[in-house]
């Protein structure tokens, strides 16, 4: 999994299989559609609003497993893109039930790249990737879409030769052109072609708690740094993944995510790249000379310790303002820029907790106009909105002053 400030947004890496020959078989299988069995719904065709199905959903017959998983498609799904889910019957009764099946109009602005700010280029080493091609600011709406695909990654779990028809139902139903969209995704050349492009590609999300893989296939073409110049959100109302520039992003320039925490030390970075997602990696970061990598993870164990001692709230808490300044300052020479939302919010905490309500104010502005920009609504924001209604009555004031005073 993706985490890569050590904060909640993630794309995922899921479990290469081992084993070859159940690959192999599952290829073997998937070149014909199987007749996996109907099971549900039978209004085949007529999508309503309690049943988005286009198809009739697909069931994986329960062998050793007690839970069901079928395929549900609405090939209609974001103005004609289609999406295909592998899921069990009761996640997808809710997912039919979220906006994005239940409100019209949510999608005339996305899955738009007809003149996108980018465009596809082959790089030596890392495929294809994707470049700016005039001047991105920071904030700018870079990708805006809807996944084709969502797979429950216990679906694809207990019996691959079986599970790998259904992923494959899953994808044949899927309208053509977005079949070929899928398809020209960067995969490995061994393995199921269905599974490798997921393995490769996808990012995760959770529908009632469980992990899912989704296919966003043009975000996809977004390559790792562990400094990037782009963040992404997802909302998992409408299901529309952004991603939006975190700095100016100069014509030319690759557009980068990370895939991973990249708060850690260079050397764990990359293991986890290469255990997780299978490549080396050569970002700008990890190219660099040994003594700027040895600098760079000396920042990265400093904003590490402080993030702890200024999340620490108990009655040892140990956290300043200054420490906060200093984190901010941190973030900014490791070119952290998708960190600056958190940094204002520490800074703001700290300041509350010692009573200077005017600096907790500014930096509380600060995050908030960050926090939109790198992750849209989420809960920090919620919280510097708080603060600043009532910065006295919120939790932090005076929090720290206190103790110290005991
Ligand atoms: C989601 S795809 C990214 C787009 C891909 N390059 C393409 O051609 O479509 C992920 C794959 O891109 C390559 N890749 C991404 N970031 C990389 C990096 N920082 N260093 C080396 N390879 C990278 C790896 O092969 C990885 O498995």
């Amino acid at each position: 999994g993706q985490f890569p400030l050590g904060v909640e947004i993630r794309t995922d890496s899921c479990t290469r299989s081992e084993n070859d020959s159940l690959i192999k078989l599952s290829r073997e299988l998937s070149g014909n559609e199987y007749a996996p069995e109907t099971c549900g719904i039978e209004n085949a065709g007529k999508a309503s609003l309690s049943n988005p199905w286009t198809s009739p959903p697909k069931c994986i017959p329960e062998q050793n497993s007690t839970s069901t998983y079928c395929v549900y498609t609405n090939d209609k799904f974001a103005n004609g893109r289609g999406i295909s889910f592998l899921t069990s019957p009761s996640i997808a009764e809710r997912i039919a039930l979220l906006p994005a099946f239940t409100k019209k109009n949510l999608y005339k602005k996305v899955n738009q790249f007809d003149d996108p700010p980018w465009e596809v280029k082959a790089i030596p080493g890392r495929g294809k990737g994707l470049f700016a091609i005039r001047t991105l600011h920071r904030g700018e709406e870079i990708v805006s879409s809807t996944p084709v695909g969502a797979f429950q990654s216990d679906a694809l779990m207990p019996d691959y030769a079986l599970d790998y028809i259904y992923l494959h139902t899953a994808f044949i139903h899927l309208p053509k052109a977005t079949q070929q969209l899928f398809m020209s995704t960067m995969a490995g050349l061994v393995g199921d072609p269905i599974m490798e492009r997921l393995n490769t590609n996808a990012f995760s999300g959770e529908f009632e708690g469980s992990s899912h893989f989704l296919m966003y296939p043009e975000t996809a073409r977004m390559n790792h740094d562990c400094r990037p110049n782009a963040m992404y959100y997802y909302d998992p109302k409408t299901l529309i993944h952004r991603t939006i520039a975190a700095r100016t992003i100069q014509s030319g320039e690759e557009i980068t995510i990370p895939y991973d925490n990249i708060l850690r030390p260079r050397e764990e970075r990359q293991t986890s790249l290469r255990e997780f997602w299978g490549f080396s990696c050569g970002c700008s970061l990890c190219s660099r000379s040994d003594k700027e990598i040895e600098d760079s993870d000396a920042r990265i164990q400093e904003i590490l310790d402080l993030q702890v001692k200024l999340a620490n709230w108990s009655p040892w808490s140990s956290g300043t303002p200054n420490m906060a300044e200093m984190l901010i300052s941190l973030y900014e020479e490791e070119h952290l820029h998708a960190a600056k939302a958190t940094g204002h919010t520490f800074a703001a905490l700290a300041y509350n907790g010692v009573g200077n309500k005017m600096m907790a104010e500014w930096h509380a502005e600060l995050a908030l106009e960050a926090g939109m920009v790198n992750s849209g609504p989420n809960d920090d924001i919620t919280a510097m909105k708080k603060l600043l209604d009532d910065p006295e009555g919120h939790w932090s004031w005076m929090a720290r002053k206190a103790k110290a005073e005991l």
